[in-house]
């Protein structure tokens, strides 16, 4: 990766943070490579500069003109008045690369200049240690260069995917929000432990360490996740109460609710962003 890269975070919260950490720790950008910005919580930026190393500056004081890429890292609410302002500070030589859910490149497009490339980015906060499953949609008019260039910025966060732009809602859905289902899990895990009088902390490991086994042996084994629940599970054994006691209770169910609420919700912020008039 070039040394001369410049790479600017508008806003600064968690998941900028999840990306600058995996960035940094990687060493793939050196700190001084990355600026990031919020509107106006100098605390925040400090703590960002003192925890990575990277410039933490005043939206107000950034000229964005000197960076090659420019990730957008506000909430989705904020990325109207965001776009607006970017417009009028970069080149379409610059590329735009939006983390915002529910933020179509169509609607980056409209509020930016006609050619300005933009690339339309989901992560999930696993970035923080270089686990994220991170999808890219280029928009029309990236360069192969710039696609290229997400590709190795992204792959020091985690793996990255190129989807089509229709599948990100679900990508969402799924990876995106992903992770606290797992945490929401981790959570039931650790009250029914207690409730069964194990310590927490024992708990936490235990469970993440199954966790972790699991996903391990999807990733590494040859048979299918059906497969492997099958190999678990004993006729009139352990698991196949468990199992039954989930299916009672609706888990196959919840788990198909939680990714199609949150691939609802992506589409509905595009929806509602849409009925706004875009103003020039
Ligand atoms: N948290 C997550 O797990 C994931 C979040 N995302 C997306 O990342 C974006 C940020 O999410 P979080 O980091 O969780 O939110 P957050 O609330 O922690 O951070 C938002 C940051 O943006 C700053 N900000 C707002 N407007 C600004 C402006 N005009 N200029 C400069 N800074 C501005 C705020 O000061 C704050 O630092 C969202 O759009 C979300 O959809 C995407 C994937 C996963
Ligand atoms: O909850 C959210 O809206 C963001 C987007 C994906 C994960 N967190």
């Amino acid at each position: 990766m070039s040394t001369n890269l410049r790479v600017a975070f508008i806003g600064a919260g968690n998941m900028a943070e999840a990306m600058i950490s995996g960035i940094v720790q990687t060493g793939m950008l050196d700190a001084h490579q990355i600026t990031v910005t919020n509107r106006g919580n100098e605390e925040r930026l400090l703590e960002l500069h003192n925890r990575y190393g990277v410039q933490g500056i005043k939206r107000d004081k950034v000229n964005l003109s000197s960076f090659d890429v420019i990730f957008m890292a506000m909430k989705p609410k904020d990325a109207e008045s965001s776009l607006n302002r970017i417009k009028h500070e970069i080149t379409s030589n610059q590329v735009v690369m939006s983390v915002l859910a529910g933020i179509s490149t169509e609607f980056m497009q409209q509020h930016l200049k006609p050619e300005q490339q933009i690339i339309r980015v989901m992560p999930n906060t696993s970035s923080m240690l270089q686990e994220s499953a991170t999808a890219i949609s280029p928009g029309d008019h990236v360069t192969m260069k710039n696609i290229k260039l997400a590709q190795s910025l992204l792959t020091c966060i985690g793996q990255v995917y190129i989807i089509e732009e229709d599948q990100m809602d679900l990508f969402t859905g799924i990876a995106g929000s992903g992770p606290a289902y797992f945490y929401y899990l981790m959570e039931h895990i650790e009250k029914t432990a207690l409730l069964h009088g194990m310590d927490v902390a024992q708990a936490r490991k235990i469970g993440a360490q199954t966790i972790l086994g699991a996903a391990k042996m999807i990733m590494e084994c040859e048979e299918t996740p059906a497969e492997l629940r099958q190999n678990v599970t004993s006729p009139n054994g352990t698991t196949a109460a468990g199992l039954e006691a989930l299916a009672d209770s609706g888990g196959g169910e919840a788990i198909k609710a939680a990714i199609e609420g949150a691939m609802n919700r992506s589409k509905e912020i595009s929806e509602d962003l849409q009925k706004t008039p875009v103003s020039i």
